[in-house]
């Protein structure tokens, strides 16, 4: 299948990096939309990986011997080009590497939120959240006694900020915001959120899973307190995920998972901790991972976070058109021409997402279909499964063009 060009990205040249998109099943080349659940990783991140693995794998901090000098200096170094990515100044000291992002939520959630919250104290959300924050949220907040509110979702999918200005009080210890909703695409303003959120002496937490591996982040811009996100999203291995913390934060918190490698000295009595990143980093750490999310940055970099973003939307933009000319597919989220991320949900009438997500399949389309672990949305919005289409670096025009063909197929079926 030959593949224009986007005039932004050199689609055709990315492709090459991933011949997983060679891939076909029964004589169809796979059409992968599938990228908010987890992006492919490219030839240069996989060679990172397996030249780990045969050159300079060994535990770090552990051992004199040059092995594991070598690996200790590249997962340190690892830190640092995370750090860079996002405009983190504090460099690898607020650059903690955990599993994924909701290991990211939770350990603020534990090491903050359970020694910080109480009775008195309020958490705001947004009704788009992920689980990984609402449901994190919401159980600190029981153990706690806090009280969770949500900021209210508008009919076209953005944050009513008159909502957000209005229950954001000196009553609220920590604001916890989605960038980029997984489910509608929606953009949330963080800074401003941060600013409102700061005026009241509270914190904010920004979910940056679908924001950080899709267009330019910067949290010091943002000034954001924390920052999450997970390198699978991003061109990058699965098992590796990012909190990103003010240094000063991170200092004061305490660590909530005990063991090797976060203490500094022990006894029979107690113990002291490991300087920043490491009294987060319990036992064996990602090592590998780290290091070739590090080289998944400079992939993107390379290719260039502006382009990134603009092309994801250029791909929705059409989507949305495509599916829109259809009287028959409702979508959700901001409407064309609206800033939103690189993914558009929707759902085809008289056929449940997941019958819609099987048939696609038989045409090797892949997209999602479910509530995107954001049920409490789609019970708002009145529907309980989405399919969901969601773009990358290496999509194009055309495979936009094979869904919208896919969806049809369904449509005869179901006629
Ligand atoms: C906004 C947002 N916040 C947190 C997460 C969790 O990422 P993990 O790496 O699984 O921990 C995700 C992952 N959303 C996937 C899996 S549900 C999706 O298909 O949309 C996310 O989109």
């Amino acid at each position: 299948m030959g593949h224009a060009e986007s005039e932004l990205l050199d689609v055709e040249r990315i492709r090459e990096d991933f011949p997983i998109l060679q891939r076909e099943f029964d004589g169809e080349q796979v059409v992968y939309l599938d990228n908010a659940a987890t992006t492919q990783t490219p030839e240069p991140v996989v060679e990172t990986i397996a030249d780990y693995y045969r050159t300079t794998n060994a535990n770090v901090h552990r051992g004199l011997h040059q092995l594991s000098q070598e690996a200790s200096v590249a997962y340190e170094k690892a830190h640092d080009r995370v750090a860079e990515f996002i405009g983190a100044s504090g460099e690898r000291e607020e650059i903690v590497f955990t599993k994924n992002t909701t290991e990211s939520e939770n350990l603020v959630a534990y090491a903050w939120g359970l020694n910080e919250l109480g009775p008195e104290d309020e958490v705001v959300l947004t009704e788009m959240e992920h689980h990984a924050s609402l449901v994190t949220w919401q159980q600190i907040a029981k153990k706690t006694g806090a009280t969770c509110r949500y900021i209210s979702v508008d009919e076209d999918g953005t944050l009513d900020m008159d909502h957000a200005r209005e229950i954001i009080t000196d009553d609220t210890a920590m604001v916890s915001v989605v960038h980029v909703s997984n489910t509608l695409g929606t953009v949330n303003p963080v800074s401003e959120l941060a600013d409102i959120a700061h005026d009241h002496g509270s914190y904010i937490f920004v979910d940056g899973a679908q924001s950080v591996p899709n267009r330019p982040v910067d949290v010091e811009a943002i000034d954001a307190d924390f920052l999450a996100f997970s390198g699978h999203k991003m061109a990058g291995p699965t098992g590796i995920g990012v909190l990103y913390g003010k240094k000063h934060l991170l200092e004061e918190m305490e660590p909530y998972l005990y063991g090797g490698e976060m203490i500094k000295k022990v006894t029979f009595e107690d113990a002291t901790w490991n300087d920043l990143p490491w009294k987060f980093e319990a036992g064996t750490p990602v090592i590998c991972q780290g290091i070739a999310l590090a080289e998944a940055c400079d992939y993107l970099d390379d290719i260039g976070m502006e382009r990134i973003q603009r092309h994801e939307e250029q791909l929705a933009q059409y989507a949305l058109e495509q599916l829109r000319d259809e009287g028959d597919v409702e979508t959700y989220g901001p409407s064309a021409g609206t800033e939103r991320g690189g993914l558009v949900a929707f759902n085809l009438d008289s056929v449940h997402a997941h019958d819609l997500s099987s048939i696609l399949n038989d045409s090797a389309v892949a997209i999602r279909a479910g509530d995107h672990c954001t049920q409490p949305l789609h019970d708002k919005m009145g529907v309980p499964a989405s399919a969901r289409a969601s773009f990358y670096i290496y999509n194009t025009r055309e495979e936009v063009d094979k869904l919208v063909s896919a969806i049809d197929d369904a449509r005869q079926l179901f006629a």
